[in-house]
């Protein structure tokens, strides 16, 4: 178990919901969520497959549709055409070109993001040198993206999120298929990446030992959240010893009360 101390938080919120809710297709996926990210804080999205992590991310960075309520992302509006520079974002697929070395990949999007000759151009040498040293590829620079291992090939992705120095990074499971010393390596990255630019991160997994490693935590299950708290605040709360135990305790206890409210409303149904 790890504790890890809080820094404050007495900015506004990097993101701020209330009422937060997304259709997809027939399904509401995400219903009237209300949470706040603090700022320059690591934020970790856990819950089971399918419960709507990658909905939220995807709404918070303002790529998803049919979203109602209030979502706030560094003051605006989310999806609000300033904030495209201010967020990095990661999906769960690699987007690389895998006929392009690590050095090309990065030369392009820094080129997309920094467009010009002379000073820009050596700003970029500069931007892309610490964005792929930062995620410990500096001897893979010139090797072909295609040829690279999945775990390689995520932290291509995440070099391209942090090339343009982001104050808010959404991280969609950056370590899913990870071996454990290379999942430890990218969780001290975030760390550093938070503490030393004050960047805030919210970041995904379903692996609940992940958990004790953020600042706080956002647990969903079904579309819903079930807890907005700390690691620590978490296990006291529910007298448990891991966040996975809280975890399950939260989750016993929502199906107890949403099968206490069924049964209440049969015993006290409407006349025919
Ligand atoms: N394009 C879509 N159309 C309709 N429903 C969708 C679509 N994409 C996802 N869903 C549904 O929305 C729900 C939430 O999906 P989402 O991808 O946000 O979950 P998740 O928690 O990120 O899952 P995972 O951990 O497996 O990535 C799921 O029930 C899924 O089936």
């Amino acid at each position: 178990m790890m504790n890890i101390d809080e820094p404050p938080a007495a900015e506004p919120p990097a993101i701020e919901a209330r009422d937060l809710t997304v259709v997809r297709g027939p399904r509401t996926v995400l219903r009237t969520l209300n949470f706040t990210v603090p700022k320059g804080q690591i934020t970790g999205l856990l819950g089971p497959s399918g419960c709507g992590k990658s909905t939220l991310m995807r709404a918070a960075v303002g790529t998803q549709a049919k979203v109602t309520g209030t979502l706030k992302v560094l003051g605006q509006p989310a999806g609000a055409p300033g904030l495209r520079s201010r967020i990095g974002y990661v999906t769960q697929a690699p987007s690389v070109y895998d006929d392009l070395t690590v050095r090309q990949n990065l030369d392009y999007f820094a080129a997309v993001l920094d467009p010009g000759r002379g000073p820009a151009a050596h700003r970029r040498h500069e931007h892309v040198t610490r964005a792929i040293d930062d995620v410990d590829l500096t001897s893979h620079a010139d090797a072909l993206a295609g040829n690279l291992s999945g775990g390689q090939r995520s932290r291509v992705s995440l070099a391209v999120a942090l090339l343009g120095a982001p104050e808010l990074l959404v991280l969609d499971e950056p370590t899913v298929g990870l071996d454990p010393v290379l999942r430890r390596d990218l969780w001290n990255l975030f760390h550093s990446i938070a503490a030393d630019r004050g960047t805030t991160i919210l970041v995904s997994s379903h692996v609940m030992d992940e958990a004790e490693r953020c600042h706080r935590l956002l647990l969903m299950r079904e579309g819903e959240l079930l807890a907005d708290d700390t690691p620590e605040a978490l296990r006291t709360r529910t007298a448990t010893e891991t966040v996975e135990a809280a975890f399950l305790h939260l989750v016993d206890k929502a199906i107890a009360a949403s099968k206490n409210a069924s049964s209440s409303n049969t015993s006290t149904g409407s006349p025919r």
